[in-house]
């Protein structure tokens, strides 16, 4: 390997964002470099081209080069070339001069050889604001700028359109109150190498409102379990957590009418299709498939196989022509943010683990409300990890209080979702069923990947809804 790319073998793999941790890597080209600017400090866009086995992924950096490395660029050192005055190379998503130059390029709709720069229509783009790189614990990287715009880097591309892009700028344009207004992109025109598909290109950055008084509904929501699990209850009465004094169900049913009014306007948006019970018994394969492959890998689901193949029968026996249309795709609490003005959701771009034409294939809305169901389970069950320290008694209260909270919470949402116009959940039962399990399946192999310490939230969860009739 060149000096570069030996140096970027190292870096790699250190980086929250690499998927391909735990693998080795056999091969780093560069598939596009594009000079930003040659004085030092240098900048250079790069796509990197990381061979680990048969796969080949893309990711994208921003490389800057400098004879000197600040202290406060230390967060983004990748190394130093060799030689006697071998330049510093470090990630310049940590340098506000870099990022400045971003916001600059939007500003005036640049273009610089394959590289896009795009300010959205109507939408102003103010300059010359210092970006930070954002502590939020997520997959990709977000420079904020003051109080005005979060621009995410996508670090790794995946061909054509990202469907977070996509999504954002059509709701944008319909004047949705539920997402973050898009203000501008960037993209890489034409194929970026071997690899990304020809033409199709693939985007690069996203520049958003920033939700300066946003906070993350997962917060909000652990909040108000932990106040739910510390308030003491009176011999013999009924868990109410609606009597706690961090009662979410308010908020949850608020959640439940954003979900709703956003499907509304992803319908006016992209349309709906009505899926044939062909097209039914495909998704059910798909989640049968799934299911398949999860309980090779992690065993600890058998038990539970019987119960949810069945619910997934069920599914695929459906009658009618559901409405199908665009989704979120990965809705839980932690890609929804409550600001003064009300609930927005983030992020669409789907399930990481989905293939691009996945993440963005129509499905039905009631998919992105078991997402959610499955997300109250998670903010009332994850906190149960240490019961093992726990008396029995002790243990069953605070699985009683779990359930309360949960329950609570999903009809709150479900109340609202369906209030606000959204299919009625209770009216659906098969269908929110079967999502559900389907999502928690995902959530099985998803907590064995990546935190084998939460395996046992998905589990638990699956042996109550095994249990639930509808
Ligand atoms: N428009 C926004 N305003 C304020 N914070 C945001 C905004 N968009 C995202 N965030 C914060 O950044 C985090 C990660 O964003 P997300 O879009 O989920 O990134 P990723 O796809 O990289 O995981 C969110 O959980 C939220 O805390
Ligand atoms: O936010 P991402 O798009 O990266 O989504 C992935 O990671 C999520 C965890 O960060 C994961 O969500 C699961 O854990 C959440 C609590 O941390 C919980 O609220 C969700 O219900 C649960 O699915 C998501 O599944 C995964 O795709």
């Amino acid at each position: 390997m060149e000096p570069v790319t030996e140096l970027l073998a190292g870096w790699l793999p250190r980086q929250r964002w690499f998927a391909g941790k735990g693998r080795a890597i056999d091969e780093i080209s560069i598939a596009t470099a594009t000079e930003l600017r040659a004085a030092d400090p240098a900048l250079h866009h790069l796509v990197l081209a990381v061979r680990q086995g048969e796969d080949v992924d893309r990711y994208q950096l921003l490389l800057g080069m400098r004879g000197e490395l600040p202290d406060r660029l230390r967060p983004g050192e990748i190394g130093r070339m060799s030689g006697p005055n071998g330049p510093w190379l470090y990630d310049a998503a940590h340098d506000p001069r870099a990022t400045r130059d971003l916001l600059a390029l939007m500003a005036q709709g640049g273009v610089v050889g394959p590289l896009r720069f795009h300010h959205a229509p109507g939408m102003a783009v103010e300059t010359g604001l210092d970006g930070v790189v954002g502590t939020a614990e997520q997959s990709n990287t977000s420079v904020i700028f003051g109080d005005s715009y979060i621009c995410k880097l996508f670090r790794r591309l995946s061909p054509g359109i990202n469907p977070d892009l996509e999504v954002n700028l059509a709701l944008t344009n319909l004047g949705c109150a539920h997402i973050p207004a898009v203000h501008g992109w960037i993209e890489l025109e034409g194929s970026g190498g071997p690899g990304l598909a020809d033409d199709e290109g693939a985007t690069l950055a996203l520049l958003s409102e920033f939700l300066r008084t946003g906070t993350d509904g997962w917060q909000l929501a652990i909040t108000s379990v932990r106040d739910w699990f510390a308030r003491s209850l009176p011999p013999g009465a009924e868990p109410d957590p609606g009597l706690a004094g961090g009662d979410f169900a308010a908020e949850s049913e608020r959640l439940g009418a954003a979900t709703a009014a956003v499907h509304r306007d992803l319908a006016s948006a992209f349309g709906v299709t009505r899926q044939p019970v062909a097209g039914m018994r495909a998704a059910a394969e798909g989640m049968h498939r799934q299911l398949a492959e999860v309980c090779r890998e992690v065993p600890e689901i058998g038990p539970y196989a019987g119960a949810i193949t069945a619910a997934f029968d069920a599914f695929a026996g459906l009658v009618g022509e559901p409405p199908f249309q665009r989704i979120h795709g990965d809705l839980h609490l932690g890609q929804a943010m409550r600001t003064d003005t009300g609930w927005v959701l983030l992020d669409f771009e789907g399930e990481p683990a989905r293939s691009p034409g996945e993440r963005r294939a129509v499905s039905h809305p009631l998919r992105d409300v078991a997402g959610m169901l499955r997300s109250f389970e998670y903010a009332a069950r994850f906190l149960l990890a240490d019961e093992e320290h726990t008396s029995a008694e002790g243990a069953r209260e605070l699985e009683m209080r779990a359930h309360a909270w949960a329950a609570r919470n999903r009809a709150a949402f479900c109340r609202g979702y369906a209030a606000a116009g959204g299919a009625d959940p209770a009216a659906h039962s098969v269908l929110v069923r079967a999502f559900e399990l389907d999502k928690a399946v995902y959530e099985v192999r998803y907590e064995a990947r990546n935190r084998p310490s939460w395996l046992h939230v998905p589990l638990r969860s699956l042996a109550h809804l095994g249990e639930r009739t509808g």
